[in-house]
């Protein structure tokens, strides 16, 4: 390894074998202190109790949510967020009371808002402007603890319409416009080189401004090691290149999750 970033792991996606609120202790029992979640819930405004499971769940397992993504619709399933759904605008503002009651239990300051998918018969440009007035909101919302929302282009998904770095500055730098500066690109490498986008200049460009980094190898989202993506390259050159945050591991192991950690010591 040759870089010394931090590692949080993304346990929607690692130690999935577990129920959800075993999730955090298994990290821990691997050797992390940090995790984080695609919001880990059903509904946009889960029962106090469902809350109160998940926060000491991270509390009880002694390590920190350094991430969390706002309610997102069915994830993984038909949504890929619901950031530019006009039907959905409003369980989204509902959704923000919550996450911010987390952080304020948590201490997290990164949340991931999923831009949504391109809602056929409803005008794009209306789409953008809802998903706009949603992330302005989200913003305002996690100033009150420090946070940051993170725009996330994807992969897998034709109808998401942000699929490389730029895609997603663009976004970041219209939020800044209109006056929310705690706004920034979550540069997930591995869906970003699965759109093709150059990640080698994304990172030698961009890695200053950089709200979080994601991880997978190319192809297949497995561990690095499971596929061609110079993974320890790129985050040599982000931590270089001015980042300094933490990296999530969000792959899809290709063993057990606890087995998964081996390219670490490589
Ligand atoms: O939907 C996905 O694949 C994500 O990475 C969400 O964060």
């Amino acid at each position: 390894m040759s870089h010394s970033l931090r590692y949080t792991v993304n346990c929607s996606l690692l130690f999935t074998e577990l129920p959800l609120n075993e999730r955090p202790a298994a990290a821990r029992a691997a050797g992390f202190d940090a995790v984080e979640f695609w919001w880990p819930f059903e509904d946009a405004v889960p029962d106090d109790a469902e809350v109160d499971a998940f926060v000491s769940a991270i509390a009880d397992a002694g390590v920190q949510l350094t991430g969390l993504n706002f309610f997102a619709g069915a994830l993984p399933g038909p949504d890929r967020g619901v950031l530019s759904q006009p039907s959905r605008a409003q369980e989204f503002r509902d959704n923000l009371d919550v996450v911010v009651g987390i952080a304020e239990r948590t201490g997290t300051r990164g949340f991931n808002a999923l831009y949504g998918l391109r809602q056929p018969g409803v005008d794009p440009a209306e789409q953008d402007r809802v998903a706009m007035e949603s992330i302005l909101a989200a913003a305002k919302a996690v100033e009150a603890v420090d946070g940051t929302v993170l725009i996330e282009p994807i992969s897998s998904a034709d109808d998401y319409p942000l699929k490389t770095a730029a895609d997603g500055l663009r976004v970041v730098a219209d939020a800044r416009a209109a006056g929310a500066a705690n706004v920034a690109l979550l540069a997930d490498l591995f869906h970003l080189a699965v759109n093709g986008d150059d990640v080698t200049a994304v990172v030698r460009d961009h890695a200053a401004e950089f709200g979080h980094v994601q991880i997978a190898d190319v192809p297949g989202r497995g561990e690095p090691g499971s596929g061609a993506l110079p993974i320890d390259r790129l985050l040599t050159a982000a931590q270089n290149g001015g980042y300094d945050g933490h990296v999530g591991l969000e792959y899809k192991p290709t063993v057990p999750s606890a087995e998964s950690f081996g390219w670490l010591a490589r």
